[in-house]
């Protein structure tokens, strides 16, 4: 494909007639072949800007550059965001597409609600995949992309895969990184979601004012002109979300119990599931949930929102929500002890997540709720002590342990958050806090083991110390409960 009609196809204009044959695109220098379109951009870590001469001597025929950035042997294509000029010549040399792209964004429920969206488009016949903190799942499997939100070279290719494979819906998840770096653009996206807002990454973000910004991109910039807000409308955020979705002109649908789309009449919770009242476009449904937790209700009606926008019957959807499969690593049931206490894993990861959790358990829990969970490394430090202080009030018992250290000394992430715990234990090893929880549970009592969810390692270290120590918190549960 050559350069000049990529260009003009994403509308960028270029000096000269362009004729290089384009093979592929790249953003680390290292992955540059002769013909590749080099990305450099200034990162958080380092320069990519540092790499043009590399990336050139390797063969890029253009570099995608701030205009102050020197190119020298290769087409310069300067933009003031290079990120963004380089997504939208990239979407146009990954192609075929498939023919409907929904994104996801929120603090929580992300991954949650992408799922259950391809699960519902599947029982509605269509060849459906989720790209998201599971990776990419599609009709046949399920491969890991390690971030949640991949990047763009990584995201493009990852369509175009799977709309040769026939895959004609896909529902991805937008994290608030991967929005301010436009590690998603370029197609045609014809509706996208908010979940909610809470406190998270603002190691990252600073406030939660530039958290929202970024988050609020996906429908100031990313979705369709013509396309649609699927809004939860119970957030403390809901209402400046759709205020923004509604000045793009864009079509809002409100879920939730505010919800004037979806709206969740009545939620009853029952041994293991949710008896549901919906009412939709002037009819009610009553739906048999086999899921727990106000927040997995939440995020099915979002999921289902996101069907209905892109064309979903409304009866067939809602009649669908009964034979949901579980989401891996969020309220999963990964075993029951000797003593007959039933131990859940959950990524909740924020103090909001936690609560969600243990609000999920409460109507559960006859005995006591014993909470295993612990807090990142290298992310938001603000979080910690929120999150000892929600385990502190809302958990009979908490237990304070390690997740995923990286580059941190684990002993002063736990002093975090056990200065806002009173009463709380510190046991350091995982494995030794969750066999701790499972020795405490009597036959009343509920274990709740958060933060890593469907995560199948301990990261310690960082740079080139990292290390990925094999940890899964099911396996981990199971050896404990029945040794
Ligand atoms: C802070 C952050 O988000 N960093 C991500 C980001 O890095 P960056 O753009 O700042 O890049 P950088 O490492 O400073 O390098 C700058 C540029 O130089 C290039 N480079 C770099 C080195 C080299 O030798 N040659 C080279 O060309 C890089 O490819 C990059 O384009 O872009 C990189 C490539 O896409 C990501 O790998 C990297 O993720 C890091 C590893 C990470 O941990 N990210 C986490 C925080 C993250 O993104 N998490 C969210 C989940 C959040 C949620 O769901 O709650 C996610 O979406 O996964
Ligand atoms: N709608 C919701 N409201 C509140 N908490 C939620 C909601 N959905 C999920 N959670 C909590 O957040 C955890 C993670 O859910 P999920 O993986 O779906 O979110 P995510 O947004 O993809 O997270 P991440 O940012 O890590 O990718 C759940 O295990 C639960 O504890
Ligand atoms: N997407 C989130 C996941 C956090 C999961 C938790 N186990 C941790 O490592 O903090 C992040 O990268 O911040
Ligand atoms: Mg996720």
């Amino acid at each position: 494909m050559k350069l000049g009609v990529l260009a003009a196809e994403a509308g960028i204009g270029l000096p000269g007639a362009a004729e290089q044959n384009v093979t592929g695109f790249a953003i680390d220098h290292r992955k540059v072949a002769p013909g590749t379109v080099f990305g450099a951009f200034q990162g958080s870590a380092v320069n990519g800007e540092d790499f043009i001469p590399a990336a050139v001597a390797s063969g890029a025929v253009a570099v995608v550059a701030r205009p102050e950035a020197r190119v020298d042997g290769a087409v310069h294509i300067a933009s003031d965001q290079p990120r963004q000029t380089f997504a939208r010549l990239a979407a146009g040399f990954f192609t075929p597409i498939p023919d409907t792209i929904v994104a996801v964004t929120g603090t929580n429920g992300k991954t949650s609600t992408v799922e259950m969206t391809r699960q519902l488009w599947r029982m509605a016949g269509h060849r459906a995949a989720s790209i998201g903190t599971l990776g990419v799942t599609t009709p046949d499997e399920s491969v890991s992309t390690g971030l949640t939100t991949p990047d763009i070279v990584t995201f493009l290719a990852n369509m175009a895969g799977l709309a040769r494979e026939g895959v004609s819906h896909v529902a991805y998840e937008a994290s608030s990184h991967g929005l301010s770096q436009y590690r998603n653009e370029g197609l045609r996206v014809a509706a996208a979601a908010f979940t909610n807002l809470s406190r998270d990454h603002l190691d990252y973000h600073g406030t939660m004012e530039a958290y929202f910004a970024a988050k609020m991109r996906l429908f100031t910039e990313v979705v369709a002109a013509d396309g649609t807000a699927v809004i939860w409308t119970d957030d403390e955020w809901s209402d400046r979300a759709m205020a923004t979705a509604r000045a793009r002109g864009l079509r809002v649908l409100g879920v939730g119990e505010k919800g004037d789309g979806i709206r969740l009449v009545s939620r009853v919770p029952g041994n293991l599931g949710q008896t549901l009242q919906i009412a939709c476009a002037d009819r009610t449904f009553k739906v048999e949930l086999p899921l727990i937790g106000a927040y997995q209700a939440a995020n099915v009606l979002v999921a289902a929102g996101l069907v209905l926008a892109t064309g979903g019957d409304p009866a067939r959807t809602f009649e669908s929500l009964s034979r949901l499969q579980p989401v891996r690593g969020r309220l999963e049931r990964a075993a029951i002890t000797r003593t007959g206490a039933p131990i859940y894993v959950d990524y909740a990861h924020t103090p909001d997540g936690l609560v969600a959790a243990i609000a999920a358990l409460r109507p559960h829990v006859r005995g006591r709720l014993i909470v295993v969970f612990g807090a990142g490394g290298d992310r938001d430090t603000g979080k910690r002590p929120e999150m000892g202080k929600v385990a502190a009030d809302q958990a009979d018992l908490a237990i304070v342990t390690d997740d995923n250290p990286r580059g941190e000394d684990p002993a002063a992430i736990r002093a975090a958050i056990l200065a806002a715990a009173p009463g709380a234990r510190e046991i350091a090893g995982r494995r030794e806090a969750i066999a701790a929880a499972v020795a405490e549970a009597g036959r009343d009592d509920i274990v709740l083991i958060a933060g890593k969810g469907h995560e199948q390692g301990q990261i310690i270290g960082r740079g080139e110390a990292m290390r990925v120590l094999p940890f899964d918190d099911v396996t981990v549960a199971r050896e404990c409960a029945q040794p």
